[in-house]
């Protein structure tokens, strides 16, 4: 937990509210020694002056010491909270820039869990220790100290006291910790249930299982709510007990002091100061004890923090990068006796893939589902690092190029067409801030979306919703092949990006691609499962179960490749050929 905040939360807040918390302590540890006095010497003795005199001290004091708290407080708070701040900007700037293999490890509903709740709860223990943890064995010295000053013979009663409390908060640690440390965990699963029924909910209802998935969440949910409802029962319960052992050490100072006082050992206002002062001995103690409820359940989301911090990035950045071009035209891609195995795979993925391609050319890759498609093109913007073989970008292996600057290079629209809330010409301008309406719309027209977009009065301030759901699959494949055209680029990829449109677009919208004149200095590669989507590329690798089994022209392979062949011949059979 410590570790999370070095430097992320400021040494000078600390010593800061170190020094308020220490001024609090100390007015509030003389309040009620003024109170023996007013008793002693002006109540007693009947001296309205001196009552005057040591009241105003009083007020003085509580005055000081509500300012201090105050101070405390704001400091505390805020150090605090600029610490979550720093955190969720650090866990958010480790995701963005993990490598995918790092990102399947932990899940999306854990992470959002670990950047919010986890988040806070070290923020409040912060509070908390910035507070009570520091304040609380300072009263507990200070005021055993001055309590014992009043009056020795009553100072034994704590001897008893103490092991009591200490017997209670005990029992409240062994009972109350491992139920504060199993709230993460427990709402990490509620996040993952809500999570999983909001992104499916339209299967669930196509599948009639509403019910079934009510019954999931409402499971995670009784979970949650149960250990919650422990949780607090313990805390409920444990304040009217600690209420009670306060009383009855009153009592007992009361008792015993009422025979000194009778037996003219100890004045009555020392007895009252006593009183106060236990008071400060035993709520101390109690904060404390509080603290170290608090900490456990902190340090077990510290830990799932950490956890984040700790994935290392199997990208490697070369601490010398090469400088990239990215001016259209003369740039060559080639990958060389390529394999690929994803993390803790047994099996590689991708087996001595080798294809080479030159501006203005296309390349095809078609393949079965599950033969290594989308595999191949992540590795092109390095989402994943080759295994063996090479990977080179104008004569360059990919991994002597800094990462953004090679990232810059390619233009990639995957599998999965994501849109993000916001306007139209924001979405646009994604891979190229400073895009102008025009570029805009040049690209829309390339990737058919004219039409739709003009639709809208709005145009290209219409409203994009989360993922882009106000838009048909089609349209937001079109959106998303637009988006990454507005981005200049050397290499565009398109990862299934035509398989929502219909024939004639699919067609219609190759042919743009191929007059455009930024394209033709560009090196494009596409990927399908239609024939007629690659048909026309200057060179076709044909990928079974991750080995290139065939590469050249649609008129080479449908003469020659036996499983381009038949990829021709099971949409033959659909009357699906081009
Ligand atoms: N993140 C991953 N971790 C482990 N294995 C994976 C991962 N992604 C894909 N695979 C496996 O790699 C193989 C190839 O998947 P890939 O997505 O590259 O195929 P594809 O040809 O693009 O398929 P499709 O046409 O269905 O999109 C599959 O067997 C798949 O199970």
């Amino acid at each position: 937990m410590f570790k999370l905040a070095k430097g992320r939360m400021s040494i000078w807040a600390v010593v800061g509210a170190v020094l308020f918390m220490i001024v609090q302590v100390t007015a509030n540890l003389n309040i009620p020694s003024l109170t023996s006095d007013i008793v002693n010497n002006g109540v007693v003795n009947g001296d309205i002056d001196y009552i005057w005199h040591v009241g105003m001290k009083m007020i003085g004091f509580s005055l000081l010491s509500i300012a201090a708290a105050a101070s405390n407080v704001f400091i505390a708070s805020q150090a605090s909270m600029k610490l979550g701040h720093r955190l969720r900007n650090d866990i958010y700037g480790k995701v963005i820039n993990m490598s995918n293999d790092e990102y399947d490890q932990i899940e999306t509903s854990s992470m959002i869990t670990r950047t919010t709740n986890d988040v806070i709860q070290i923020q409040n223990v912060y509070i908390m220790m910035l507070r009570m943890m520091l304040m609380s064995p300072v009263m507990l010295i200070g005021a055993s100290f001055l309590a014992y000053n009043k009056n020795h013979r009553l100072t034994l009663i704590f001897l008893v006291v103490l092991p009591i409390m200490l017997v209670f908060v005990g029992i409240l640690l062994y009972l109350a910790v491992p139920k504060f440390k199993a709230m993460q965990t427990k709402t990490d699963r509620l996040n993952r249930v809500f999570r999983e029924g909001l992104t499916g909910v339209r299967v669930i209802r196509a599948f009639r299982r509403d019910k079934f998935e009510q019954d999931r969440f409402e499971d995670a949910n009784r979970d949650f709510t149960q250990n919650a409802i422990n949780v607090n029962i313990i805390m409920a319960f444990s304040f009217p007990a600690i209420q009670l052992i306060i009383s009855g050490t009153n009592v007992a100072i009361v008792w015993f002091g009422a025979k000194l006082i009778g037996a003219q050992a100890m004045p009555v206002g020392n007895l009252i100061s006593f009183m106060a002062y236990a008071a400060q001995i035993l709520v101390s103690f109690m904060m404390l004890s509080m603290v170290f409820i608090m900490i456990p359940r902190a340090q077990a989301s510290a830990k799932r923090i950490q956890e984040v911090f700790d994935l290392r990035s199997t990208l490697k950045e070369d601490t010398t990068p090469v400088k990239t071009d990215n001016t259209p035209g003369n740039h060559s891609l080639e990958f060389s006796h390529v394999d690929y195995r994803y993390a803790n795979a047994e099996e590689p993925v991708l087996t001595n893939v080798d294809f080479k391609a030159d501006s203005g050319q296309t390349v095809g890759i078609i393949g079965g589902t599950g033969s290594g498609k989308t595999s191949l093109v992540n590795l092109i913007p390095r989402f994943y690092d080759v295994e063996k073989g090479e990977i080179s970008l104008d004569g360059q292996d990919l991994k002597h190029y800094g990462l953004a600057d090679l990232r810059d290079m390619v233009s990639f629209v995957p599998q999965k067409a994501v849109l993000f809330r916001g306007t139209l010409r924001e979405n646009m301008r994604f891979g190229k801030p400073n895009a102008t309406d025009e570029e805009i719309w040049h690209a829309l027209g390339i990737a058919q979306a004219t039409d739709f977009v003009k639709e809208s009065p709005e145009g290209l301030d219409q409203y994009v919703e989360q993922n882009g759901d106000n838009y048909s699959g089609g349209q937001r494949q079109r959106l998303t092949i637009a988006r990454a055209l507005v981005k200049q680029a050397a290499v565009y990829v398109f990862d299934d990006s035509f398989s929502a449109l219909d024939f004639k677009t699919d067609s219609v919208l190759r042919q743009a691609l191929k007059n455009d004149e930024h394209m033709q200095q560009s090196i494009i590669i596409i990927v399908a499962e239609r024939i007629a989507t690659v048909a026309d590329a200057d060179n076709i690798l044909v990928l079974d179960e991750g080995k290139v089994v065939g590469q050249g022209t649609h008129d080479e392979l449908k003469n020659s490749n036996e499983i381009y062949q038949e990829i021709i011949n099971s949409q033959i059979k659909k009357g699906d050929e081009a």
